[in-house]
């Protein structure tokens, strides 16, 4: 094993319990890893320990060994429903590979339960399992964990015991469960990378906390690698148009690996999901996003159980003994951001030669949108959170908004045309090419959808528009009477002094409002209204040419 030490388990200070080392002797784990034969001893002469660890560099044995340890010590045996330990991990993927290794461990330890707390789950569900089977350990996700907290009132207290370890990305919810948790505990806090979010979290949750950070065996201090050795980071420079083309002739090519797409947004996991579905032959595509409540776990599930090689992306990929490789399409302007993983974030990217055989996909992808409106949809949607995601991108020195070729981009999405949004507010796309289609014709393929958007677009026809929109097709004379009859209206507001309107304008705009409402009502056709409001002046101000006041105010 590449990334471990040259020490063995019984080298530790403070003997493991037999049932550890029998796991460990069957999983035939020798040696510690670095981040284990640190943190370990720390936390079994109780100290706080906050670990920063390349990703597979063996964290979750650094804290699920001493979890089961120090519940052993424990003077006083844990009732079945006292949280002794609380592992908290920002995915539900994480949460689960978690509960699945704890659970190799505490087999040999049947006074223990341990529980997963996680989304896609009815909550009740979690409650009655929790009364009816205990937990010891805990093992969630921020959400579900302030969901399960907040229900003290169905008989749940798992604050009153709760123990152990915190992660990143979710403050809000992660300063309320630190508000639940007992004064007095162990706390530990692990990741791959350093942020200052995190730093916030270590001095919030953590007391005098032992800081490791391990770099891999046989790296200098100078430069400690991110990413496991094992995993060969790769990118390819392509523009917008392209990038699809490319990574379904990368995929063609690959169909006998597993790989695992990362998109930008879950609107372009959605939309590309589905055109991977279509253009990637024989090969079995799981979509899975932040924003699916229920079949996650499920997709997920599904994935792990699928036999082939491995080509991951960095990041829950080359795990101990394992090779990884990972992609990253990065337009030409987003060249830099090489150098800048290189000498920030450590991790150094190769240039792979450019893919072979690409043809051009998207004329299907644009059928696929043609033939679906749901299709269409999910099109629009990508593209307009890419743009915002783009937008949003920490390093915005790289990932400039304002530099991105949006034409170029759209072609890539293939759109069938630009969607209104404010990024593309008063430009002009020359480069781009609408279909030649009217997109409102486009029908969902879902019958019963399709039905409720006819009827919605019917609605929307016999809705009345504002009176403004009435008056725009009417004799271009009125409309001048119209315009010089609010020039004098606003003229005589300035000589008017104190009210802006007087008793005669008011019943004139009282009377307009009320023709609109009746109109609105079916209660007068768009004919009577019509004629209603343009029949001649009522006003004093004769010269104002026909009575108005309210076409604004409608
Ligand atoms: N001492 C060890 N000897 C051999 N293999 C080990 C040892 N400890 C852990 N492993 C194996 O190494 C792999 C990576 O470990 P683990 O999942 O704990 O990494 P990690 O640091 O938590 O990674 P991540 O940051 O991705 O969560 C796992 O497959 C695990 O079974």
């Amino acid at each position: 094993m590449d990334n471990t030490t040259d020490s063995t388990w019984d080298s530790l200070p403070v003997k493991l319990n037999e049932g550890i080392l029998q796991t460990l002797e069957e999983l035939k784990f020798t040696h510690m890893t670095p981040v284990q034969s640190a943190c370990i001893p720390l936390f079994m002469s109780n100290k706080d320990v906050a670990a920063e660890a390349v990703t597979g560099s063996g964290k979750t044995l650094a804290f699920v060994i001493p979890i089961i340890e120090l519940l052993l010590k424990r003077e006083e045996k844990l009732k079945k429903m006292q949280v002794g330990a609380l592992v908290i991990t920002p995915t539900r993927e994480l949460a689960l590979q978690i509960s699945e290794v704890m659970e190799q461990f505490i087999h040999k330890f049947p006074q223990f339960t341990q529980i997963l707390l996680i989304g896609g789950t009815n909550p009740i569900e979690d409650v009655e399992k929790f009364k009816d089977q205990g937990a010891n350990i805990v093992i969630a996700t921020p959400g579900r964990l302030e969901d399960m907290f907040r229900r003290k009132a169905d008989g749940l207290d798992l604050a009153s015991a709760a123990d152990r370890l915190l992660d990143m990305g979710f403050e809000a919810s992660l300063n309320t469960i630190l508000s639940y948790l007992p004064k007095q505990r162990r706390t530990g806090l692990f990741s791959a990378t350093q942020t200052q979010e995190l730093e916030k979290l270590v001095r919030a949750g953590l007391r005098n906390p032992v800081r490791i950070t391990v770099k891999e065996k046989g790296v200098a201090a100078t430069a400690i690698q991110k990413t496991p050795a094992r995993l060969s980071n790769y990118y390819t420079i392509c523009k917008s148009e392209d990038k699809f083309n490319n990574l379904v002739a990368f995929l063609r090519q690959h169909k006998h690996e597993k790989q695992l797409v990362f998109f930008s947004t879950c609107a372009c996991v959605e939309y590309y999901g589905r055109a991977l579905e279509t253009l990637v032959k024989k090969v079995t595509v799981h979509c899975i996003h932040g924003k699916m409540k229920h079949k996650r776990n499920k997709i997920f599930a599904d994935f792990r159980a699928l036999k082939s090689a491995f080509v991951h992306r960095c990041g829950r990929t080359a795990r101990i003994g394992n090779q990884g490789n990972a992609l990253v399409f990065l337009l030409p302007m987003e060249e830099t951001y090489v150098n800048f993983l290189s000498i920030n974030q450590k991790c150094p990217l190769q240039k792979m030669p450019p893919i072979g055989d690409v043809v051009d996909v998207l004329p299907k992808v644009k059928a696929m949108s043609l033939a679906d409106r749901a299709m269409f949809d999910r099109g629009m949607r990508a593209f307009v959170s890419y743009v915002q995601a783009y937008a949003k991108h920490e390093c915005s020195l790289i990932f400039r908004i304002k530099d991105l070729d949006f034409a170029s981009l759209a072609r890539g999405f293939a759109l069938l045309r630009l969607p209104k949004m404010p990024e593309l507010r008063g430009k002009t796309f020359p480069d781009f090419t609408e279909t030649t289609v009217d997109t409102e014709t486009i029908r969902y393929k879902d019958k019963n959808r399709e039905k409720q958007r006819r009827k919605m677009l019917q609605e929307k026809d016999k809705t009345p528009l504002p009176k403004k929109n009435f008056t725009k097709n009417k004799a271009w004379s009125k409309q001048k009477n119209k315009k010089e009859r609010r020039k004098k209206m606003s003229a005589k507001r300035k000589h008017d002094e104190g009210s802006d309107v007087d008793d005669e304008d008011m019943n004139e705009l009282l009377n307009d409002t009320r023709l609109l409402k009746k109109l609105k009502k079916g209660q007068i056709s768009e004919e009577d209204f019509e004629k209603q409001i343009t029949s001649g002046p009522k006003s004093k101000h004769k010269t104002d040419g026909p009575s108005h006041g309210s076409s604004d105010e409608a």
